[in-house]
């Protein structure tokens, strides 16, 4: 075994560097100041030389890039054209839906994943399996950028997002979709844009679009929140004879004479106020007329207290042509100008110089006033009081139908249970159908397709029973010995015969249609113990209202007689006032014509004040009144003081202290 000396194995093992610094040692005149050979023998120096040589190589390569995006950005300017598309606006999911039609999600890796909701019409399905439908929308975010053709033309899409301080100072999500297509034909893009649309339209037509201005705007663009609901059918909507079908026409009729509009210089603008007792459809009916023209919803909430009338202008602003401007429960955002009396100070109803929101009336008025500016909008405006409406908001021009609703009549009742048990099928075998009766021998029948169950005889008439008390024989139970096929569907005959019985039990405008409706919902596998037991349901809902009305009575005398008791003691505080100071002066002659009214000393002692101002007029009658007699009021100053306080101030006037 040789055992190599530690100078040999260095040798063997580490190559001898040829050292730079050596050389620079030999040059005549240099001056060591280090010890250039140990720097150089050291580990680290390979790898400096090499970072050195890397931070070379990065420079030049990222000089390259530089160069190659201000190329491509010249490219870009001179022979691409580019257009943005902000999150919020209706535009914006039009090309997000383009884009996944495109199938340009297929080449993205960002996904936003939301569990599933009838809000998206473009959300994809990434599971391989088809079979599996999944729970939740994938939505391609397109953060980075992605380049794909379009009827031969490049486009790259990007989309950028920021978070931003709102109106309301909290932080909110903005973003952006920029698309650029490299051509210098303009109208590249616009037919891109175009057929975005229609696409969009094609893949939203069995929903409502519903945008909603219910959260703060944001930066320079407005913001709506977007919403689908699936197209309510006309006839699900039962009203009265024609009403529905006379506006469904003039709401065409409107479309359709755009170029007469401009002719006569009228806005193309039509408005619509639907008024009556909560849930008796009108809301139901904008959702229907809007599937029927295919219309988009534009909502306003006027009771959020982000809303005033620079949020109404700005969103009203965004709204495109053929759409509607819904505005609910209109009369809960603004008081009615005609209205001065104090009858209903405890109402919702606001009065100008107390807003709850920053909107006003010539708010209100201009934005409705504004749509007319982008053309080819309905205006709809429901509320449940009417009468509190302003007549500047009424008029034609701005309100140009007013639809009255009313509570259900009985030919309603029969339309809504019809409509919901239209396709029932009735399982005789079901708890709330134990005591079905049927005949035994099926009946000629007019609706021979529908024919399964014969004719019924629901009628909770006792005549039908047997002096046993049991059932008509000729009716047997369906849980005994009927042995006809469960389910069976009702024929029109018998839904018609349900329905009268039904609508029969209760008065014509005593319930809306919601509550006949919830009522019905609550059996809705039951349409024959639906209509026996509406009786009973009718009964229940007139004793509640009766309990209602008690109670409702009761706490207004309480708050009467609590307000008399206040009336009173701001009297006595009242009459307690010590007198006004008796002027070191006489006054000046009585003004004409002379009021003969009696001198009382308790407004302002010898002074004849109610000569001065009619408002001690008031004072005096105030203070001899009976305090029941008293206008209700809920502070000292409407007894008239206010009106009061410049008397004195006219004697200190007088007496030379102002
Ligand atoms: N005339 C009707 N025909 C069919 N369904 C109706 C009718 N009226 C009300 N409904 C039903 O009642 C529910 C409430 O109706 P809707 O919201 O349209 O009433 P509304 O008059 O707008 O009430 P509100 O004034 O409280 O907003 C809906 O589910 C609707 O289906």
């Amino acid at each position: 075994m040789s055992v190599m000396s530690s100078g040999q194995s260095l040798d063997l093992l580490v190559p001898r560097r040829r050292p730079l610094w050596d050389e620079i040692k030999g040059i005549p005149g240099s001056m060591q100041l280090v010890d250039l050979t140990r720097i150089q023998q050291t580990w680290a120096y390979g790898y400096i030389v090499d970072a050195v040589r890397l931070l070379a190589a990065g420079a030049v390569v990222d000089a390259i890039r530089r160069a190659f995006v201000w190329l491509y950005n010249r490219v870009k300017l001179r022979y691409a054209t580019s257009a943005e598309f902000v999150l919020g606006d209706p535009a914006y999911e039009w090309i997000v839906l383009f884009l996944t039609e495109n199938n340009v999600w297929q080449q993205a890796r960002d996904f936003r994943v939301s569990s599933k909701s009838s809000k998206l019409v473009y959300g994809v399905t990434v599971s391989a399996d088809p079979d599996i439908i999944g729970s939740a929308d994938y939505v391609p975010t397109y953060e980075s950028p992605q380049l794909f053709r379009w009827r031969g033309y490049w486009v790259e899409v990007q989309r950028y997002r920021a978070q931003i301080q709102g109106n309301s100072g909290q932080p909110q999500q903005a973003a952006a979709i920029f698309l650029t297509v490299f051509t210098r034909k303009l109208s590249v893009l616009s037919e891109l844009v175009e057929e975005a649309h229609r696409g969009y339209q094609h893949k939203i037509k069995p929903y409502v679009t519903i945008f909603l201005a219910d959260s703060p705007s944001f930066g320079g663009s407005f913001l709506w929140n977007v919403k689908r609901k699936p197209h309510r059918p006309i006839e699900s909507i039962i009203l009265p004879d024609g009403i529905l079908d006379d506006l469904i026409s003039d709401a065409k009729g409107f479309f359709a004479s755009e170029a007469w509009y401009h002719r006569a210089g009228i806005p193309h603008r039509r408005g619509y106020l639907l008024y009556g007792p909560p849930g008796t459809g009108k809301s139901s009916t904008i959702h229907a007329i809007a599937g029927e023209l295919n219309l988009e919803i534009h909502s306003f909430s006027l009771s959020s207290t982000f809303v005033d009338d620079a949020f109404l202008q700005r969103a009203t602003a965004t709204i495109p042509k053929r759409s509607i401007v819904l505005v609910e429960d209109i009369d809960c955002a603004l008081p009615s100008r005609d209205d001065d009396d104090d009858s209903d100070a405890g109402s919702p109803v606001r009065r100008e110089h107390q807003p709850r929101n920053g909107v006003t009336l010539s708010g209100l008025l201009n934005m409705i006033d504004g749509i007319g500016s982008e053309e080819g909008k309905l205006f709809f405006a429901t509320t449940n009081h009417v009468d509190r409406l302003d007549s500047a908001l009424m008029r034609p021009g701005r309100i140009d139908r007013r639809i009255r609703y009313t509570l259900a009549t009985g030919a309603q009742a029969r339309g809504l249970f019809e409509r919901l048990f239209r396709d029932a099928e009735v399982d005789m075998d079901s708890p709330g159908s134990t005591s079905v009766e049927t005949k035994e021998e099926p009946q000629s029948h007019t609706d021979s397709d529908k024919l399964e169950v014969p004719p019924l005889d629901v009628s909770p008439d006792p005549a039908k029973s047997t002096a046993s008390g049991g059932p008509d024989p000729s009716f047997p139970d369906a849980t005994g010995s009927a042995d006809l096929p469960a389910p069976q569907m009702l024929s029109s005959a018998q839904l018609a015969e349900l329905a009268q019985q039904f609508a029969a039990t209760m008065r014509d405008y005593e319930f809306s249609p919601a509550e006949l409706q919830g009522y019905l919902l609550s059996n809705r596998d039951r349409p024959i113990a639906a209509a026996k037991e509406m009786e009973a349901w009718v009964a229940r809902q007139r004793a509640e209202r009766e309990e209602k009305a008690e109670l409702k009575a009761e706490r207004r005398e309480r708050v009467r007689v609590v307000r008399a008791q206040m009336e009173a003691a701001r009297f006595q505080q009242y009459a307690a006032y010590p007198p006004f100071p008796q002027p070191p002066f006489s006054l000046p002659p009585p003004l004409p014509p002379p009021s003969p009214a009696p001198p009382s000393s308790d407004h302002g002692g010898a002074v004849d004040v109610t000569a001065v101002s009619p408002a001690v007029d008031k004072l005096a009658a105030v203070a001899t009144a009976a305090p029941s007699s008293l206008p209700p009021t809920t502070s000292a100053p409407a007894l008239g003081l206010e009106d009061v306080v410049p008397v004195p101030k006219l004697v200190n006037g007088v007496n030379g202290t102002s």
